[in-house]
């Protein structure tokens, strides 16, 4: 699995997700999320893996074990590098999909790593006490759900670059910290909360950054990404 930053393709259809794409010269890390899987199913994922790219599919699992279970053992065959679940969901539901993985994993393919998402990166400190009723920082929180997750058995969890120091320090450099919320600086924050560089995010301690909005609403996406590559690659601002 490559460590380039991650491209969330959050469009409505192939077509547009190819046609964004197809002004890139090299194989990419990408990222189908929701938007884009409920319009085109498994299809699009086979696609992207056709023209060579590291697919991770963003579906955010979360509800009982033996369901998050069952429907692992079906997106395993569809072979995306990487899938993920909500932290939220339970320690004996992290495992079942973890089993889930391993029992539809394909002979002679490899098993999807499987990440928890923490605390959402949309969510800031104040909505998560008044909202979620959780009396503790959210830094605290989201290490909690990393403990958790490595207790369970996944590869790592996706958090925002604030708490990707803590997590490593507690985890382990092994543990994946992939972090969306990647801002340029200056750029819009959209919806994110908790939002850092991708020079911040290399120091901090991530293992892979998810770059949507800042790549995609580019004027020269493709200039931006190879800016956002360097200074990931780099560490610096
Ligand atoms: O699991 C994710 O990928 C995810 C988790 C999270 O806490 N925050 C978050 O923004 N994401 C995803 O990362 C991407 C961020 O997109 P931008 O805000 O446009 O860069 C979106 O596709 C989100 O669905």
């Amino acid at each position: 699995m490559k460590n380039s930053p991650i491209i969330a393709l959050d469009f409505p259809s192939e077509e547009e997700t190819i046609g964004f794409l197809n002004v890139f010269n090299e194989s990419l890390f990408v990222k189908v999320g929701m938007e884009l899987y409920l319009q085109e199913g498994p299809s699009i994922v086979y696609k992207l893996k056709e023209l060579g790219h590291d697919v991770f599919l963003d579906l955010k699992l979360h509800d009982i074990p033996n369901t998050v279970g069952s429907a692992m053992r079906g997106l395993a065959r569809i072979g995306a590098d990487m899938v993920n679940v909500h932290a939220a969901g339970g320690e004996a539901m992290m495992q079942a999909a973890i089993e889930g993985l391993e029992a539809g994993t394909l002979a002679g393919q490899k098993r999807p790593k499987i990440i928890a998402v923490t605390q959402l990166t949309s969510t800031s400190e104040e909505q998560m006490k008044t909202e979620q009723l959780i009396e503790r920082t959210l830094k605290e929180s989201v290490l909690n759900y990393a403990e958790l997750a490595k207790t369970a058995g996944m590869d790592g969890v996706v958090c925002s670059v604030q708490e990707a120091a803590v997590i490593r320090e507690s985890c382990g450099d092994a543990f994946l910290k992939v972090t969306p919320g990647i801002r340029l600086d200056g750029g819009k924050n959209h919806d994110q909360q908790r939002v850092a560089t991708p020079a911040v995010a290399r120091k901090s301690g991530s293992t892979h950054i998810v770059v949507g909005r800042a790549i995609t609403n580019s004027a020269d996406p493709v200039a931006t990404y190879f800016d956002i590559k360097n200074w990931w690659e780099a560490g610096f601002e």
